[in-house]
C-alpha cells in the first residue's frame, strides 16, 4: 500500500444493504449520513420524461454533492466518499421506493410476470476527482396472484426498496431469472465499486 493510499472510505448511504455489501468485500468504511432535517427526498424527484439511466446517474451525482458538503461542514479527515442510487425501470417508467403499502401493491402488480431493469449508479470522490459508473441488470418475476402480492407487502419487506421488493429477501422465491449483477440489484454493484475504488488509489 502506498503511503497516501486511503485507509477507509466514507459510505454516504443509510442503506443497510450497501453496508453489508462493502463488508462482504472487506472495505473498511464510516457512515457519512445526512443531518437530521436535511432534505434527502427531493433529490430523488424524477424530472418529466427523464430516461431511467439518466435519472439514476443524475441522482447519484446529487447524493455525492450533498455528501461532500457534509464532509466539508463537519471538518472530517479526508477519505474517498462513495454513494449510490438504485432504481427499477419498467420500459421507460421509473419505480423508486414505494410511499406506502398501496403503492407497493400497484408496483408489484406491474412487475409480476414481466422482466424489468434494475439500474444502480455509484459515484466516488477523492482528492478533487470524481468517478461514476452504472450497472444494469434484468430481473424476471413469475406471474403473481393478488393474494401473493398482498401477503408479500404485508411482510413489510417492500418498504424502502426500489420497485417494492428485495431480491435478497422473500421475493427471491418469485424471481425466475436475472442477468447482470446480483449485488447491483441489491444496491451496490461490487465489480464497478472495485473499479472505482482502484481509480482513487484503493488497493483492491
Ligand atoms: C431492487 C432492490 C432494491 N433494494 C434497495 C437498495 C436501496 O437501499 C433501495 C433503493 O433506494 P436508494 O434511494 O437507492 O437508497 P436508500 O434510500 O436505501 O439509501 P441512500 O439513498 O441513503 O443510499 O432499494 C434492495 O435492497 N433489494 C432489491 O432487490
Amino acid at each position: 500500500m502506498s503511503v497516501s493510499a486511503p485507509r477507509f472510505i466514507y459510505l454516504a448511504s443509510q442503506s443497510p444493504r450497501r453496508r453489508q455489501l462493502l463488508e462482504q468485500v472487506g472495505v473498511p468504511h464510516e457512515l457519512l449520513l445526512a443531518d437530521p432535517g436535511e432534505d434527502t427526498e427531493s433529490i430523488e424527484a424524477v424530472a418529466p420524461g427523464e430516461d431511467p439511466t439518466a435519472y439514476v446517474c443524475r441522482v447519484t451525482g446529487l447524493k455525492l454533492q450533498a455528501a461532500l458538503a457534509r464532509l466539508r461542514a463537519r471538518d472530517l479527515p479526508p477519505a474517498p466518499v462513495l454513494c449510490s442510487d438504485t432504481t427499477v425501470a419498467l420500459g421507460q417508467r421509473i419505480f423508486g421506493k414505494p410511499a406506502d403499502a398501496q403503492e407497493a401493491v400497484s408496483m408489484l402488480r406491474e412487475l409480476a410476470g414481466a422482466t424489468h431493469r434494475v439500474l444502480t449508479a455509484i459515484a466516488i470522490a477523492h482528492d478533487g476527482r470524481q468517478h461514476q459508473a452504472v450497472s444494469e441488470s434484468r430481473v424476471t418475476f413469475e406471474p403473481l396472484t393478488t393474494a401473493q402480492i398482498e401477503r408479500y407487502v404485508a411482510s413489510g419487506e417492500p418498504l424502502g426498496k426500489a420497485g417494492a421488493y428485495a431480491i435478497q429477501g422473500r421475493m427471491a422465491l418469485h424471481v425466475s431469472h436475472i442477468s447482470g449483477s446480483y449485488s447491483g440489484i441489491m444496491g451496490l454493484p461490487l465489480f464497478e465499486t472495485g473499479q472505482l475504488l482502484r481509480a482513487v488509489g484503493w488497493p483492491c
